[in-house]
């Protein structure tokens, strides 16, 4: 068994869909789901379907509070405010971390970077 799988089917270079196994390299004839097991493969191509919702969710979260972001930056500025409010920032951050430990800073400070750009 190897840990990786290469390529995951979909569409191949000639732009027909694939019969979801890899065509060459070191994972040619591996499933897309990386199990050959048919019980395997039904949970995990079931389970992919609602990661795929779930990415999508994400996604479009990510894109509006970055938008959401961007109107507070710009209605602050426009009235003669700061860019930041760094207060406000900190209380993100701590619920992000809260939450989702130290993966949790992380990924509030890529949110917060999406929204107001780079410090
Ligand atoms: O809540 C604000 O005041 C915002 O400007 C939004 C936001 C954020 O993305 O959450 C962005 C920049 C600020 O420094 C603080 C928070």
């Amino acid at each position: 068994m190897t840990d990786v799988m290469e390529h995951n089917g979909g569409t191949n270079g000639s732009g027909t869909v694939s019969n979801g196994t890899a065509p060459t390299g070191p994972a040619a004839g591996v499933p897309a789901t990386g199990t050959a097991e048919p019980d395997a493969a039904n949970r995990i191509a079931e389970i992919r379907v609602r990661i795929d919702e779930i990415d999508r969710a994400l996604i479009d979260l990510w894109q509006e509070r970055a938008a959401l972001s961007r109107e507070v930056g710009a209605t602050r500025m426009a009235s003669g405010g700061t860019r930041l409010v760094l207060s406000r920032e900190q209380e993100i951050l701590e619920r992000f971390r809260q939450s989702l430990g130290a993966d949790g800073t992380q990924l509030a400070l890529l949110l917060l970077r999406a929204g107001r750009g780079p410090l």
